[in-house]
């Protein structure tokens, strides 16, 4: 027997009931449906746009007639915290009283408005042209976006959001020692009259997987959230969905296996090629906002270090810092001298450098510094590198064709 409950109110577990704990949708879905709801999906679906999802049609990027630029973020969530934190970091404070406000300024941009979306909703909405640019996890990105030329991405790699899709499969019963995708491909369990059964919310990109791996016998079921309880519930054989840390793969008796990545994700910066090539402010915006994000996630790795150095001349100095392989800097050395005044006279005896080096290697380069005679090692933190110029920026122009 099972007792379905919301997620959020899951509290307590029975040793004689099967709790497993879904959303609230779900919930009242299952308990009126037939016990076990199998769809079989075909991987040419059309994209989710608002006007294909009224009329059938292919999606079409429209360019609106309007003022103001906007940007799309995610409303809710852990995704909707970092690209607001992010932005901040870059000195782009959204203006947002209330959480449940929907649109905001940024006073920094003021031709900008933000438009507070549901991931899905912010592809969708760039491919109908009611939105020109957007912070989203590359997931919803691909799920949604599928293959329209349309979509640019400006930013592949902001600093959140690490996490993949994958397939995971029970540790236990038929799948205790299968280890890789081939291995579950080559199961004798699964044929036409009863294919593998997966459990995901991701209907476009699992399908295309399945095919790319030449899976056949394989359908799917989809639900919206807390899909890892399928197997045990018997509704899916295994799951394909987003592991971060792992531990909801872990807490309900999953694993993944080799070969069943399906994406590595980031949140991304994307655009409307159709609006950028339309709106000459529409170019103006992304390039603020692109060298903005690289001056702050360039400077972001990285810290600032000061160190004094006894020596004759700044380019006995320099000579030792960049005979070390971790001192040679992002630019630079920069070496100034330190004045000081010994029986009236002012004499240089020691060279101030400083150098930025990554935060993965500090200890590295300290270790260096000291052997070849540094002292007094300042180390701060770096806020912003504005190079001359911004490599994405030159990218992202050749792959709009500009
Ligand atoms: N560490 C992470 N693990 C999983 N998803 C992450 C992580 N970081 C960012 N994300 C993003 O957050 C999204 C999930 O957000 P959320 O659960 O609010 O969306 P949703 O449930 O698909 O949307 P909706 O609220 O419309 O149902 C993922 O699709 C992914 O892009
Ligand atoms: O590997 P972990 O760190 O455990 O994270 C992965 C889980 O996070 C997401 O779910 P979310 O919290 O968005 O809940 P939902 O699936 O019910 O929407 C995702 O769908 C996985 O279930
Ligand atoms: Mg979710």
């Amino acid at each position: 027997m099972s007792l379905l409950l919301p997620t959020n109110l899951l509290q307590c577990r029975s040793s004689s009931l099967l709790l497993l704990s879904q959303s609230p949708s779900t919930t009242a879905f299952s308990a009126i449906a037939p016990r076990r709801i199998c769809l079989r999906l075909v991987t040419s679906c059309v994209a989710y746009d608002q006007s294909s999802a009224v009329n059938g049609s292919a999606p079409k990027a429209v360019v609106v007639e309007r003022d103001q630029i906007r940007l799309g973020l995610v409303s809710k969530g852990r995704m909707a915290t970092n690209s607001l934190n992010l932005l901040k970091d870059c000195q782009l404070f959204v203006k947002q009283v209330n959480p449940r406000q929907y649109v905001a300024q940024i006073p920094q941009l003021p031709n900008t408005k933000v438009c507070f979306q549901r991931p899905k909703d912010i592809v969708t909405k760039l491919l109908s042209g009611d939105l020109d640019l957007g912070i989203v996890g590359l997931d919803k990105l691909r799920e949604y976006g599928q293959e329209n030329e349309d979509l640019i991405i400006v930013h592949e790699a902001l600093n959140f959001g690490g996490y993949h899709l994958s397939i995971a499969i029970p540790n236990y019963g038929i799948f205790e020692n299968i280890k890789s995708l081939k291995e579950l491909a080559q199961m004798p369990q699964w044929s036409e009259e009863r294919p593998l059964r997966v459990a995901t919310g991701f209907t476009y990109l699992g399908p295309k997987f399945m095919k790319e791996n030449g899976i056949k016998h394989v359908t799917f079921s989809t639900a919206s959230g807390a899909l890892e309880a399928a197997p045990a519930m018997g509704i899916a054989d295994v799951v394909l969905d987003l592991v971060s840390s792992g531990t909801t793969l872990k807490e309900n008796n999953l694993k993944e296996i080799e070969g069943g990545v399906v994406l590595q994700c980031k949140a991304v910066l994307v655009a409307s090629r159709r609006a950028l090539t339309k709106r000459k402010e529409a170019l103006h915006t992304v390039q603020e906002i692109l060298e903005r994000l690289e001056a702050h996630l360039k400077a972001d790795s990285q810290f600032t270090v000061v160190a004094n150095f006894r020596g004759s001349s700044a380019e006995e100095v320099a000579d030792r810092v960049l005979s070390q392989p971790s001192l040679s800097g992002w630019q630079g050395p920069t070496i100034s001298p330190v004045y000081c005044r010994r029986g009236g006279k002012i004499s240089v005896d020691y060279y101030a450098i400083v150098i930025c080096v990554p935060k993965k290697t500090l200890y590295d380069s300290v270790k260096q510094l000291r052997a070849v005679g540094g002292s007094g090692v300042l180390v701060s933190p770096l806020t912003y590198i504005f190079d001359e110029d911004t490599p994405r920026w030159g990218q992202f122009l050749r792959n709009l064709g500009i």
